[in-house]
């Protein structure tokens, strides 16, 4: 039998991270630690900080206090509103492990979609060129795209761009996927072919996934754990199952109750 992802160490911990803009304290004392191959989907109101904790893990902003491990190194922040205190290396470090997509998929549109998915390979990870592009070929089959690999993003519909942008991820062979709502950005009619990628890496045991989402019947389809931020704290977690059916806490009923 398969242990369960979150019988395993975790790949990913938050200790009491603090994170400010200005005044406005968005994580206080936050704690959350997420299992190798965990699919983890962060819901809960706007504002909540669901997303703050995304780009902190991708390194994308800097927090004021606590401990971040990732992958068996840690970063810790002791006061101060100065920048992330770890080192370009240790940076570098963290990022290596982790890839992104976002809600705008953030494509660079004066490269093909082969440029695209085949760049960072080569330039940050040093793959040679040709076996860079057997990958990006494989990644762009796997997302149904293979046949759009000379066309450039604004030629593209906003889903394939947002598929071009997971092989993107994909291409950097990160332990960690983090999901920005990755179809918000999207028309109704696009949002399935980029939920039916999705889902197929959810089968994958090894990638560790977060998804901030506001597609709930999706989070509970493809998460092992729902996690419900409120105010910058998480308010409730359990798995899909109970989290819908069941929820314990009156805030979490509150929003299940306005968004389903
Ligand atoms: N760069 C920034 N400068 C100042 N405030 C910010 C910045 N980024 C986020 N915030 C604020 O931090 C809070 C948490 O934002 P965050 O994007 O993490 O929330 P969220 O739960 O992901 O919301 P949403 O579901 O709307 O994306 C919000 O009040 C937001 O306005």
């Amino acid at each position: 039998m398969t242990e369960p992802p979150c019988a395993r160490a975790p790949l990913i911990e938050f200790q009491g991270v603090t994170k400010r803009f200005g005044t406005l304290t968005v994580l206080d004392d936050f704690n959350f630690s997420v299992a190798a191959g965990e699919k983890v989907a962060l819901i809960g109101p706007s504002g909540s900080g669901k997303s703050t904790v995304l780009r902190i893990l991708m390194t994308l902003e800097p927090f004021q206090q606590g401990t971040l491990t990732l992958a068996g190194t840690s970063y810790h922040q002791t006061g101060g509103a100065g920048p992330f205190k770890a080192s370009q290396r240790h940076l570098r470090e963290l990022r290596s492990h982790v890839g992104m997509v976002f809600q705008s998929f953030n494509l660079f549109p004066h490269m093909s979609v082969l440029r695209n998915v085949l760049e960072a390979p080569v330039k940050v990870l040093g793959l040679p060129r040709a076996e860079a592009e057997c990958r990006a070929v494989e990644l762009l089959t796997m997302v149904g795209l293979a046949n759009k690999k000379d066309h450039y993003p604004a030629q593209l519909s906003g889903g394939q761009q947002q598929r071009v942008a997971i092989a993107r991820a994909l291409a950097m062979r990160p332990r960690v996927l983090l999901f920005d709502e990755p179809t918000s950005a999207l028309d109704p009619q696009l949002v399935g072919e980029v939920l039916g990628v999705i889902r197929g890496l959810a089968h994958a045991h090894e990638l560790t996934m977060l998804l901030v989402t506001h597609e709930m019947r999706f989070a509970r389809e493809v998460s092992d754990r729902v996690c419900f931020f409120d105010q910058g704290r998480i308010r409730e977690q359990g798995d899909p199952e109970r989290m819908f059916s069941a929820p314990q806490e009156p805030r979490t009923r509150e929003f299940l109750a306005s968004v389903l």
